[in-house]
């Protein structure tokens, strides 16, 4: 019996099925690629790159989208501070429910605060594989793909992540992606280095 929270009197029920008998059915071992990144940065696009990959050799992914996370699950956050932390916070709890159902969750979300990317990591030891959207400010702004950083330049949107809000970089992420020699590498070949690193890691085995 224990206490978590507000829940006193609440008991961990255990299941018949467990994570080994899981990967087994699966043949991969689930995890969490944490995607972050300024606004802008190709976080949705890898996703989208890695989550085709994956399946084309057979992996099961399932994408957590900040954006779309706040349609539904997230829709009472804003964007201060306490908002983002919590916004991660649960975005992390619902990982670590899809990773240990076995599946390669991809997480994208600009996750400013180490912090916050720190306890998701905490919650999942051995399980959590951070790739850092490493791309300059003025590539983001100039691609622009939703006009927000045009709003928030003009004042129009204010907090916004890069502008007038902070991004932490990481210092511990397992991958960085960054340009090379002022390319920025294709959604396809970046997807291409993170399946090394789960291949290597052997998170696409049984
Ligand atoms: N103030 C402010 N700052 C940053 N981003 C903003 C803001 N307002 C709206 N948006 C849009 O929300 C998307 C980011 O949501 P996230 O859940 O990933 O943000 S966070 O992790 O809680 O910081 C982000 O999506 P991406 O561009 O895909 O990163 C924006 O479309
Ligand atoms: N590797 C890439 N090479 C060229 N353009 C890219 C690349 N990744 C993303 N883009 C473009 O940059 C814009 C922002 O990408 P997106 O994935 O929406 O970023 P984020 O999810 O971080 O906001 C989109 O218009 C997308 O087509």
């Amino acid at each position: 019996m224990s206490t978590m929270g507000n829940s006193t009197n609440i008991f961990w029920q255990e299941s018949p099925v467990g994570k080994l008998e899981r990967r087994k059915l699966l043949n991969q071992k689930g995890c969490v690629v944490w995607i972050t990144g300024l606004s802008g940065s190709g976080k949705s696009t890898l996703a989208c790159s890695l989550s085709w990959e994956l399946h084309t050799r057979g992996k099961l992914s399932y994408i957590l989208d900040g954006d779309n996370v706040r349609h539904g699950l997230n829709k009472d956050l804003g964007f201060k501070a306490e908002d983002r932390t919590e916004n991660i916070r649960r975005v992390g709890e619902v990982a670590k429910l899809f990773a240990d159902a076995g599946l390669i969750c991809i997480a994208s979300l600009i996750s400013p605060y180490g912090k916050d990317r720190d306890a998701c990591r905490a919650m999942l030891p051995d399980a959590f594989i951070e790739v850092f959207m490493n791309m300059p400010l003025a590539l983001c702004e100039e691609r622009d793909p939703k006009g927000l950083y045009k709003l928030a330049r003009a004042g129009k949107i204010k907090g916004f992540t890069g502008i007038d809000d902070p991004y932490e970089p990481p210092l511990n992420c397992e991958i960085e992606l960054n340009q090379k020699d002022g390319v920025c590498p294709t959604p396809s070949a970046m997807a291409g280095e993170v399946i090394t690193y789960l291949e290597d890691k052997g998170y696409l085995q049984g």
